[in-house]
Formats: structure tokens, sequence, C-alpha cells
């Protein structure tokens, strides 16, 4: 649906040029909603203004549903446009117009009859919760009421394409988990591709398919993100993903002490992931084997609709027979990662 090929975006001031993207390759299947990550400055901003072309790269291609849009003309750009939906993370509003013409706006650019008009933008006002607001102002509206208005205004066209930059970075973390769940509904409800770019992790656990980690202007790791979140092999993936099982001197201390206990040990990382995470698998297997365990660290969540569970665990009992657990455990398709 949109490849992105050996892109490569500078910006010069002066005689300082900055890099923002260098060789970047990016693809997104049609239907999905699709995570980039990166910390400020990685590049995430130029990227996702590169894909409807608001920023021209200095090189590569941006392919949109077949169509090379780095070859089109001015005005074969325009209506490519017109598929590709946006929202920011400051809403961009038009201020001095109310809700209803906010979202009638890219309507009205388009020539279509205000009777269409009032059709279509009143059921956007529908989908995105906001009929009894219709004849507000922007500044009337709270942080989550203003992205909704974003939202509906990038709908209108009907895009097969809706690119999210930041767009809930400004909002608290209740809001936030609404508008998410919104663009959720969107994307199932009409099909539509969805890229978003953020740097919340939290972001890209609840609602994304894939993800892509970008660092320096490149994509260094992607995947699932059941891949990418449970198995990070990048530093920088690490870097987001270390908040969910923290290594804190306390867990360090408990991995460390192994010299100093009577047994022998063995701590590992066990990841559960989908039905597995709620089946008795660890304990029905240490009862077969007869090795005690002790929980240094655990966490249950979920990746989209997806639950997972992570531990980590100190194995005690003989070295045999704590091999012998590991081996049923993946055995059983869980992931044990040894940790000392
Ligand atoms: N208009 C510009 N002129 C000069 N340099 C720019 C411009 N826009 C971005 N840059 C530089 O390009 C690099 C990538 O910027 P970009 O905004 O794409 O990163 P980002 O990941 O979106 O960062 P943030 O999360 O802070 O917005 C940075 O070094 C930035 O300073």
């Amino acid at each position: 649906m949109i490849e992105l090929k050996n892109l490569t975006k500078e910006y010069s001031a002066g005689n300082r040029i900055t890099t923002a993207l260098s060789g970047l390759n990016l693809s997104v299947d049609k239907g999905e909603i699709f995570g980039v990550i990166g910390h400020s400055g990685a590049g995430k901003s130029t990227l996702i203004r590169c894909i409807n072309l608001l920023e021209r790269p200095n090189s590569g291609e941006v392919w949109v549903n077949g169509v090379n849009l780095t070859s089109l003309r001015t005005k074969q750009l325009q209506a490519e446009r017109r598929k590709i939906g946006m929202i920011y993370q400051h809403f961009n509003l038009l201020s001095s117009a109310t809700v209803y013409e906010n979202i009638a706006f890219p309507l009205r650019l388009a020539h279509i009859s205000n009777q269409e008009i009032e059709i279509k933008v009143n059921d956007l006002l529908a989908l995105v919760g906001l009929e009894e607001h219709h004849d507000k102002y922007p500044a009337q509206l709270s942080g989550g009421q203003k992205q909704r208005v974003g939202i509906a205004r990038a709908l209108a066209s009907d895009p097969e394409v809706l690119l999210c930059d930041e767009a809930t970075s400004a909002l608290d973390p209740q809001t936030t988990d609404s508008i998410l769940k919104l663009l959720l509904d969107i994307n199932k409800r009409f099909h539509l591709t969805i890229v978003l770019i953020t740097h919340e992790m939290h972001v890209i656990q609840s609602i994304c398919d894939r993800v892509g980690v970008i660092h320096q202007g490149g994509i260094v790791e992607q995947g699932t993100v059941s891949e990418v979140f449970l198995k990070p092999r990048h530093p920088i993936t690490r870097d987001f993903t270390r908040g969910e099982l923290d290594h804190s001197d306390l867990l360090m201390q408990a991995i460390n002490m192994k010299s100093e206990l009577p047994f022998s040990s063995q701590v590992v990382k066990i990841t559960f992931l989908g039905g597995k995470t709620y089946e008795s698998i660890l304990s029905r297997t240490v009862r077969e084997t007869g090795v005690d365990f002790a929980i240094l660290q655990g966490t249950i969540s979920t990746l989209k609709d997806t639950p997972y569970g992570q531990l980590i665990v100190r194995f005690e009992g003989e070295s045999e027979y704590i091999s012998t657990t590991i081996h049923k455990l993946v055995s059983q398709g869980l992931e044990v990662e040894v940790l000392d």
C-alpha cells in the first residue's frame, strides 16, 4: 500500500546541513496500523510528512497505492493527496470556523454541494461523537474533542490512508486511550490504512499491528509488535521496551545473588503470548520436574488484542532438573531466555 524506497532528506540552514532521513526503506500493508517509534530528532515527522510529500525527499521514491507520488506533477499530486488524510499533534483546526465548518472545509475545497456536505458532515459528527458540538468553535473544545474534529476532517475526503503525526502527544492518558480506540474503530470499519508516528510505546502497544523503530533517519528494526516488543534486538528498541520489565538495581541484585544461595539456581525470563498467557504451564511443569521457583518480577498486559506475560523467575533445584524444566517450557511454546 505504501512503499518508501531509499528516502533521503536533508535540511540546509545557512551552511549547515542536517540529514533527517538517510536511505530509509519502509513498506506498509493495506488495512494495517503501522507505528513508527523513535526518540526526538530521529526523523519521525520528516518521514510521515514525506508520505504525502508535504516534505519532498532529496532522493528516493514514495509509492502510495501503486502510484509513484514523487514522479507526479502538481495537479496529479493534489488529486492523489486527497486520498491521504492527516491528523496532527496540535490539531491544526481553523480557529475562526465552527466544528461543522472545520469538517466541511476539505469538501468545500472540492466543490461538493451543500446538501451532500450536510449529509457527510453529520455522519462524521456522529462517527466521532461530536453531534452536540457542531456549532462550537475550537477554543470551546477540550484537546480530545479537537482531535476528534481533526479526525472527522481527515476522513471527509474518504481517504485510503490516514497519517497521524504524534496525534495523542498533547493529550492526557485517558483522552489518549479514547482517541486510540476511535482510530482502531475507524481502521476496522473502513479498512483504512493508518501510519502513525509516536515516541510512546503505549501507543504502539495499544493499536498497532506492526512497528518500525527509527533512529538517525533510518529504520533499525521492524516487525509485528509482539516480535519487536517482546524480543527487542536493537539498543534503541530496548530503550523503549525497558519500562515494561524494569531492570532495576533490586532486580539485578536478586539475579546476581546466585553464589550466595545454598542450592543451584538459574534466573530466566519467560514470555507467554496469546492464550498461553492464562494457562498454568509453569506450575504444571515445575510440579513434574520438582524444581522450585521464586518470581523476581512480572507483568501481564496486552499487545492490541493479544494478551502477553513476562516473568523473571529464579529456578532452584538440581541443575539437571532445571534444564529439563526449561526444555519442557520451550516445548510447550513459551519463550525462555536465560539471564544468568
Ligand atoms: N525545517 C527544518 N530545518 C532544518 N532541520 C530540520 C528541519 N526539520 C527537521 N530538522 C532536523 O531533522 C532531524 C529530524 O527531525 P524530525 O522533526 O523529523 O524528527 P522527530 O523524530 O520528528 O523529532 P521530534 O520527536 O522532536 O519531533 C532533526 O535533527 C531536526 O533538527
